[in-house]
Protein backbone atom coordinates (compact mmCIF):
# COMPACT_ATOMS: atom_id res chain seq x y z
CA UNK A 1 0.00 0.00 0.00
CA UNK A 2 1.47 3.45 -1.16
CA UNK A 3 1.92 5.82 1.29
CA UNK A 4 2.64 9.60 0.78
CA UNK A 5 4.30 12.62 2.83
CA UNK A 6 4.89 16.11 2.10
CA UNK A 7 7.46 18.01 3.73
CA UNK A 8 8.24 21.55 3.79
CA UNK A 9 6.17 21.92 0.51
CA UNK A 10 5.46 25.27 -1.44
CA UNK A 11 4.97 26.67 -4.29
CA UNK A 12 5.07 29.90 -6.73
CA UNK A 13 3.69 30.93 -9.86
CA UNK A 14 6.58 33.04 -11.31
CA UNK A 15 7.13 35.38 -7.96
CA UNK A 16 4.18 34.74 -6.25
CA UNK A 17 4.16 32.53 -3.33
CA UNK A 18 0.91 30.75 -3.33
CA UNK A 19 1.52 27.71 -0.78
CA UNK A 20 3.98 27.99 1.92
CA UNK A 21 5.24 24.63 4.81
CA UNK A 22 2.93 22.50 3.77
CA UNK A 23 3.70 19.41 5.88
CA UNK A 24 1.87 16.07 6.46
CA UNK A 25 1.83 12.86 8.24
CA UNK A 26 1.87 10.07 6.59
CA UNK A 27 -1.12 9.91 3.97
CA UNK A 28 -1.50 6.50 3.73
CA UNK A 29 -3.58 3.92 1.16
CA UNK A 30 -6.75 2.61 0.96
CA UNK A 31 -9.17 5.65 2.03
CA UNK A 32 -9.82 8.82 0.60
CA UNK A 33 -8.39 11.86 2.31
CA UNK A 34 -10.29 15.43 1.47
CA UNK A 35 -8.93 18.92 1.00
CA UNK A 36 -10.84 21.83 1.63
CA UNK A 37 -10.29 25.53 1.55
CA UNK A 38 -12.27 28.40 0.35
CA UNK A 39 -11.54 29.92 -3.66
CA UNK A 40 -8.44 30.39 -4.11
CA UNK A 41 -6.90 29.17 -0.99
CA UNK A 42 -4.06 26.64 -2.82
CA UNK A 43 -5.61 23.33 -3.41
CA UNK A 44 -5.87 22.94 -7.05
CA UNK A 45 -2.20 24.08 -6.90
CA UNK A 46 -1.18 21.48 -3.85
CA UNK A 47 -2.28 19.08 -6.55
CA UNK A 48 -0.38 20.60 -9.13
CA UNK A 49 2.76 20.71 -6.79
CA UNK A 50 2.64 16.97 -5.45
CA UNK A 51 2.04 16.02 -9.55
CA UNK A 52 5.22 18.14 -10.15
CA UNK A 53 3.12 20.46 -12.76
CA UNK A 54 4.25 23.76 -10.37
CA UNK A 55 7.61 24.13 -9.35
CA UNK A 56 8.67 25.51 -5.14
CA UNK A 57 10.57 24.08 -2.58
CA UNK A 58 9.78 21.33 -0.18
CA UNK A 59 9.83 17.05 -1.01
CA UNK A 60 6.74 14.72 -1.95
CA UNK A 61 8.30 11.45 -0.11
CA UNK A 62 6.52 8.22 -1.80
CA UNK A 63 6.87 5.10 -0.50
CA UNK A 64 9.43 2.31 -1.39
CA UNK A 65 6.76 0.18 -2.40
CA UNK A 66 5.82 3.06 -5.20
CA UNK A 67 6.48 2.59 -8.47
CA UNK A 68 8.17 6.44 -9.09
CA UNK A 69 6.96 9.53 -9.69
CA UNK A 70 4.37 8.31 -12.41
CA UNK A 71 2.40 6.69 -10.02
CA UNK A 72 1.03 10.23 -9.10
CA UNK A 73 -2.06 10.93 -11.30
CA UNK A 74 -3.51 14.68 -11.03
CA UNK A 75 -7.52 15.01 -12.19
CA UNK A 76 -7.45 18.43 -13.26
CA UNK A 77 -10.62 20.60 -12.30
CA UNK A 78 -11.04 22.10 -15.94
CA UNK A 79 -11.23 19.05 -18.33
CA UNK A 80 -12.03 21.30 -21.81
CA UNK A 81 -13.01 18.58 -24.30
CA UNK A 82 -10.84 17.55 -27.42
CA UNK A 83 -13.91 17.28 -30.05
CA UNK A 84 -12.05 15.12 -32.20
CA UNK A 85 -11.98 12.30 -30.40
CA UNK A 86 -14.97 9.57 -28.99
CA UNK A 87 -15.04 8.54 -25.04
CA UNK A 88 -13.24 5.37 -25.70
CA UNK A 89 -10.75 6.88 -27.37
CA UNK A 90 -9.77 9.55 -25.03
CA UNK A 91 -9.79 6.93 -22.59
CA UNK A 92 -7.59 4.77 -24.47
CA UNK A 93 -5.02 7.15 -24.91
CA UNK A 94 -4.98 8.25 -21.27
CA UNK A 95 -4.49 4.26 -20.44
CA UNK A 96 -1.10 4.03 -23.01
CA UNK A 97 -0.07 7.71 -21.53
CA UNK A 98 0.44 5.61 -18.70
CA UNK A 99 2.17 3.06 -19.75
CA UNK A 100 5.01 1.83 -22.10
CA UNK A 101 4.93 1.89 -25.64
CA UNK A 102 1.84 2.44 -28.00
CA UNK A 103 0.49 -1.30 -28.78
CA UNK A 104 -2.71 -2.65 -27.25
CA UNK A 105 -2.09 -5.41 -24.50
CA UNK A 106 -4.25 -7.81 -23.99
CA UNK A 107 -6.49 -6.68 -21.21
CA UNK A 108 -6.45 -2.84 -21.38
CA UNK A 109 -9.63 -2.96 -24.05
CA UNK A 110 -11.27 -5.17 -20.95
CA UNK A 111 -9.85 -2.79 -18.39
CA UNK A 112 -11.77 0.24 -20.02
CA UNK A 113 -14.89 -1.09 -20.65
CA UNK A 114 -14.87 -2.25 -17.31
CA UNK A 115 -14.22 1.59 -15.77
CA UNK A 116 -16.70 2.49 -18.02
CA UNK A 117 -19.44 0.37 -16.76
CA UNK A 118 -18.48 0.74 -13.40
CA UNK A 119 -18.83 4.42 -13.88
CA UNK A 120 -22.15 4.13 -15.91
CA UNK A 121 -20.93 5.97 -19.48
CA UNK A 122 -20.65 2.45 -21.43
CA UNK A 123 -23.19 4.30 -23.11
CA UNK A 124 -21.36 7.15 -24.35
CA UNK A 125 -18.16 4.70 -25.28
CA UNK A 126 -18.68 6.21 -28.99
CA UNK A 127 -19.80 9.67 -28.63
CA UNK A 128 -17.41 12.64 -29.90
CA UNK A 129 -15.56 14.43 -26.55
CA UNK A 130 -16.99 17.75 -27.65
CA UNK A 131 -20.90 16.47 -28.07
CA UNK A 132 -21.15 15.62 -24.04
CA UNK A 133 -22.76 17.30 -20.88
CA UNK A 134 -20.46 19.21 -18.49
CA UNK A 135 -21.71 16.24 -16.12
CA UNK A 136 -20.75 13.38 -18.82
CA UNK A 137 -17.21 15.03 -19.70
CA UNK A 138 -16.81 14.81 -15.56
CA UNK A 139 -17.09 11.25 -15.39
CA UNK A 140 -15.64 10.56 -18.50
CA UNK A 141 -12.31 12.49 -16.99
CA UNK A 142 -12.71 10.69 -14.04
CA UNK A 143 -12.45 7.17 -16.16
CA UNK A 144 -9.38 8.41 -17.72
CA UNK A 145 -7.75 8.90 -14.37
CA UNK A 146 -8.79 5.66 -13.45
CA UNK A 147 -7.67 3.24 -16.61
CA UNK A 148 -3.62 4.68 -15.49
CA UNK A 149 -3.88 2.99 -12.49
CA UNK A 150 -2.48 5.50 -10.60
CA UNK A 151 -1.36 4.50 -6.81
CA UNK A 152 -1.92 8.64 -5.61
CA UNK A 153 -5.10 10.17 -7.51
CA UNK A 154 -5.15 13.62 -6.78
CA UNK A 155 -9.15 14.63 -8.11
CA UNK A 156 -9.82 18.21 -7.91
CA UNK A 157 -13.36 18.84 -7.50
CA UNK A 158 -14.64 15.32 -9.18
CA UNK A 159 -18.21 15.60 -8.54
CA UNK A 160 -18.26 19.46 -9.06
CA UNK A 161 -20.95 19.27 -12.73
CA UNK A 162 -22.47 15.85 -11.21
CA UNK A 163 -26.47 15.50 -9.91
CA UNK A 164 -26.94 14.14 -6.59
CA UNK A 165 -27.07 10.69 -7.68
CA UNK A 166 -23.68 10.83 -9.58
CA UNK A 167 -22.31 12.52 -6.84
CA UNK A 168 -22.86 9.97 -4.13
CA UNK A 169 -22.47 7.12 -6.45
CA UNK A 170 -18.72 8.05 -7.96
CA UNK A 171 -17.79 9.25 -4.50
CA UNK A 172 -19.18 5.67 -3.02
CA UNK A 173 -17.29 3.80 -5.62
CA UNK A 174 -14.19 5.76 -5.34
CA UNK A 175 -14.21 4.47 -1.61
CA UNK A 176 -14.61 1.36 -2.04
CA UNK A 177 -11.77 1.50 -5.09
CA UNK A 178 -9.29 3.13 -2.39
CA UNK A 179 -10.13 0.49 0.12
CA UNK A 180 -9.75 -2.31 -2.46
CA UNK A 181 -6.71 -1.33 -4.45
CA UNK A 182 -5.00 0.92 -1.79
CA UNK A 183 -5.15 3.93 -3.74
CA UNK A 184 -4.32 7.44 -1.77
CA UNK A 185 -7.01 9.17 -3.23
CA UNK A 186 -7.09 13.28 -2.29
CA UNK A 187 -10.15 14.84 -3.71
CA UNK A 188 -10.68 18.53 -3.49
CA UNK A 189 -14.08 19.44 -2.34
CA UNK A 190 -16.44 22.31 -1.48
CA UNK A 191 -19.39 20.20 -0.03
CA UNK A 192 -18.30 19.38 3.28
CA UNK A 193 -21.22 16.95 3.52
CA UNK A 194 -19.46 15.13 1.23
CA UNK A 195 -16.12 15.08 3.32
CA UNK A 196 -17.66 13.95 6.54
CA UNK A 197 -19.79 10.96 4.59
CA UNK A 198 -17.00 9.43 2.31
CA UNK A 199 -13.40 10.95 3.81
CA UNK A 200 -11.44 9.32 6.95
CA UNK A 201 -9.23 12.26 6.71
CA UNK A 202 -9.49 16.15 5.75
CA UNK A 203 -6.69 18.68 5.03
CA UNK A 204 -7.81 22.62 5.61
CA UNK A 205 -6.30 24.87 3.26
CA UNK A 206 -6.33 28.89 3.99
CA UNK A 207 -4.69 31.18 2.55
CA UNK A 208 -1.38 28.82 1.50
CA UNK A 209 -1.39 27.08 4.25
CA UNK A 210 -2.57 23.99 6.56
CA UNK A 211 -3.84 25.27 9.01
CA UNK A 212 -5.94 21.97 10.21
CA UNK A 213 -5.59 18.38 9.31
CA UNK A 214 -6.47 14.80 11.13
CA UNK A 215 -9.52 12.56 10.90
CA UNK A 216 -12.66 14.23 9.17
CA UNK A 217 -14.83 14.65 12.24
CA UNK A 218 -12.32 16.27 14.37
CA UNK A 219 -11.45 19.36 11.77
CA UNK A 220 -15.09 19.96 10.44
CA UNK A 221 -16.08 21.92 13.22
CA UNK A 222 -18.15 24.88 13.76
CA UNK A 223 -14.98 26.82 15.34
CA UNK A 224 -13.14 26.07 12.17
CA UNK A 225 -15.84 27.03 9.82
CA UNK A 226 -16.30 30.01 11.55
CA UNK A 227 -12.72 31.08 11.16
CA UNK A 228 -11.76 29.57 7.86
CA UNK A 229 -15.24 30.34 5.93
CA UNK A 230 -16.08 32.52 7.81
CA UNK A 231 -19.79 31.64 7.86
CA UNK A 232 -22.00 30.81 11.27
CA UNK A 233 -22.41 26.59 11.25
CA UNK A 234 -23.67 23.45 13.04
CA UNK A 235 -22.03 20.22 12.85
CA UNK A 236 -24.90 17.98 13.54
CA UNK A 237 -25.93 14.25 13.74
CA UNK A 238 -28.86 13.66 11.19
CA UNK A 239 -31.68 11.54 11.82
CA UNK A 240 -29.30 8.70 10.33
CA UNK A 241 -27.13 9.36 12.76
CA UNK A 242 -24.15 10.74 10.14
CA UNK A 243 -22.93 14.62 10.99
CA UNK A 244 -24.08 16.79 8.84
CA UNK A 245 -22.74 20.73 8.31
CA UNK A 246 -25.35 22.83 8.66
CA UNK A 247 -25.30 26.74 7.63
CA UNK A 248 -27.08 29.63 9.24
CA UNK A 249 -25.39 32.79 7.99
CA UNK A 250 -22.36 33.78 6.10
CA UNK A 251 -20.43 36.75 8.92
CA UNK A 252 -19.80 39.59 7.77
CA UNK A 253 -16.95 41.88 7.41
CA UNK A 254 -16.89 44.41 10.72
N1 LIG B 1 -1.14 29.85 -13.31
C1 LIG B 1 -1.23 30.72 -12.30
N2 LIG B 1 -0.49 31.85 -12.29
C2 LIG B 1 -0.57 32.74 -11.27
N3 LIG B 1 -1.36 32.59 -10.19
C3 LIG B 1 -2.13 31.48 -10.15
C4 LIG B 1 -2.11 30.49 -11.19
N4 LIG B 1 -2.98 29.50 -10.86
C5 LIG B 1 -3.52 29.85 -9.68
N5 LIG B 1 -3.01 31.04 -9.25
C6 LIG B 1 -3.33 31.73 -8.00
O1 LIG B 1 -2.98 30.88 -6.92
C7 LIG B 1 -3.92 31.01 -5.85
C8 LIG B 1 -4.43 29.61 -5.49
O2 LIG B 1 -5.20 29.13 -6.59
P1 LIG B 1 -5.77 27.64 -6.60
O3 LIG B 1 -6.34 27.41 -7.95
O4 LIG B 1 -4.74 26.73 -6.11
O5 LIG B 1 -6.94 27.76 -5.50
P2 LIG B 1 -8.09 26.72 -5.10
O6 LIG B 1 -8.02 26.57 -3.61
O7 LIG B 1 -7.98 25.48 -5.91
O8 LIG B 1 -9.38 27.56 -5.48
P3 LIG B 1 -10.88 27.18 -5.98
O9 LIG B 1 -11.58 26.57 -4.80
O10 LIG B 1 -11.43 28.53 -6.32
O11 LIG B 1 -10.75 26.26 -7.15
C9 LIG B 1 -5.01 31.96 -6.34
O12 LIG B 1 -4.76 33.24 -5.79
C10 LIG B 1 -4.84 31.98 -7.83
O13 LIG B 1 -5.22 33.23 -8.39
Amino acid sequence: MVALTLEKLGATYGRRVVLSDVNTGMLRGGGLTAVIGPNAAGKSTLFKRIAGLAGGPGLVHLSDTAKGPEAICYMPQDTGANAVLTVYESVLLSAKQGSSGWKVKDGELAEIDRVLAALRIDDLAFRGLGELSGGQRQLVSIAQALVRKPEVLLMDEPTSALDLFRQIEVLGFMKRLSAQSGMAVLIALHDLNHALRYCDDTIVISNGSVIASGATPDVITAAMLKSVYRVEARVEACSMGRPVVIVDDSIQAA
